[in-house]
């Protein structure tokens, strides 16, 4: 029986996913085997020494601490992609409440009197509708910085609506590549790209290169006017830099999920409490991907779009699977193996893969190893750690 901790509100059809009869899932257990969450932000303190694997039902994985999960052995999934055409839609959204008063125009007809004459209220809106006018995004330019699951369909979106749309990605992946629309143009540089753009959307990770990348200087650079809207983190973007933009009238709105006290209550600023991912789609597409990947880890030891450990998978065939973490060093493996020789134990399949400073292998033998082999395999030097991995109970 697996136990599975679940932090925020995972999508019932993600939390189906685990039989029951294999798989307890909870919010407060002592002693969970894997950790499901979505936005909590995850203390170190509260990955207990069961947990051998953990899943962000989503894009974003700055709210785990990844680097000691890395050096613990610990696994960690994300959705990539699964919540994508959720954002697609409110970027989509923020650029249209961003061009035409809408909000406005919504809060001046809702202050009116409900005791007015309609025939009175109707003379009084077409008088006062030339406040709320605006103008539209067919035309324009919109800047995509990250062109990953979402800023591809973002810029694609753009190109319906009949945007120019410029991008930039200096990390861009081949099979990010192969989905972006042959129109967009690639930038060389972010200047570049906000020097040019009407519309700019961040769709990047934050990472120590991305804190604060938006920032005085840069929006410095934008056209008079610019709509910057920023559905990807808060901490890429400096609030006193846009602030002082708006301020000045480069910026000319800013559309963000992530408010802060200093944005509050700002005409030129569309503040939504960071509801990019909440749709039941897309929060059931992440819960149950999460789920899904989880599973064959405990189940299997495969793994599949984790953010820390390689990409692996190998068919189950008989008998019982070891998988062991050890440091990227050269011997670790060898070493292994003839452990298992010298305990006579013959392995029927295995398969080893590396990414930066681990190393991972699922090993099937054909005899369950005893007590004493798995400490001995422990306790090689560069072994991280070492799990057995019966069939499982449930298909
Ligand atoms: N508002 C929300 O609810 C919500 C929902 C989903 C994702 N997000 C955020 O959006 C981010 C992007 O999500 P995704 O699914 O598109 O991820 P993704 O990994 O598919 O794409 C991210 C892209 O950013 C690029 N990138 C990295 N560093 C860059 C830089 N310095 N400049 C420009 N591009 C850079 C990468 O190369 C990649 O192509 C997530 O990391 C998450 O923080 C927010
Ligand atoms: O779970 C959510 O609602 C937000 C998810 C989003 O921030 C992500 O990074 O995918």
């Amino acid at each position: 029986m697996f136990r599975i901790q679940t932090y925020n509100a995972i999508s019932v059809k993600g939390l189906d996913r685990f039989p029951r009869d294999c798989f307890e899932v909870g919010s407060d257990f002592g002693h969970p085997d894997a950790i499901l969450l979505r936005s909590h932000k995850l203390g170190e303190d509260e990955i207990l020494p069961s947990v051998k694997a953990i899943a962000r039902a989503g894009a974003g994985v700055n709210n785990i601490p990844l680097e000691s999960c890395t050096q613990r052995g610990i696994p960690v999934f994300n959705t990539p992609g699964a919540n994508a055409n959720a954002v697609k839609e409110l970027v989509a959204a923020g650029m249209l409440l961003a061009s035409r008063d809408v909000v406005g125009g919504i809060r001046f007809v809702n202050e009116l009197s409900d005791t007015m004459p309609p025939a009175d209220m109707g003379k009084l809106l077409e008088k006062e509708k030339k406040r709320f006018a605006g103008s539209e995004i067919r035309g324009k330019t919109l800047g995509v910085v990250g062109l990953g699951a979402i800023g591809s369909k973002v810029a694609r979106m753009a190109l319906h609506f009949g945007m120019e749309v410029i991008g930039y990605d200096p990390a861009l992946s081949v099979e990010a590549a192969w989905r972006l629309p042959s129109d967009v143009q690639r930038m060389e540089n972010m200047a570049s790209l906000f020097g040019r753009a009407d519309f700019i959307s961040l769709h990047l990770p934050v990472l120590d290169s991305t804190r604060g990348l938006v920032n005085a200087d840069v929006l410095a650079g934008v056209r008079q006017g610019t709509v910057l809207l920023n559905f990807a983190r808060e901490e890429i973007v400096d609030t006193e830099g846009v602030v002082q933009a708006l301020e000045e009238g480069t910026l000319g709105r800013f559309v963000t999920d992530f408010p802060h006290p200093s944005l509050l209550q700002r005409d030129d600023v569309i503040l939504m409490p960071h509801i990019g991912a909440s749709t039941a789609e897309a929060e059931e597409n992440c819960a149950v991907m999460a789920a899904d990947q989880l599973r064959a880890f405990l189940d299997h030891g495969n793994i599949r779009n984790s953010v820390n450990f390689p990409t692996i998978e190998l068919e189950r065939t008989q008998g019982c699977r070891i998988a062991i973490t050890n440091l990227n060093e050269p011997g670790v493996l060898s070493h292994i193996l003839t452990l298992l020789g010298d305990n006579e134990i013959n392995v029927v399949d295995m398969l080893n893969k590396s990414r930066d400073s681990i190393a991972y292998n699922l090993i099937d033998i054909d005899t369950a190893p005893g007590v004493d082999l798995v400490q001995q395999l422990e306790q090689v030097e560069g072994v991280v750690n070492v799990r057995v991995i019966d069939p499982p109970a449930c298909p």
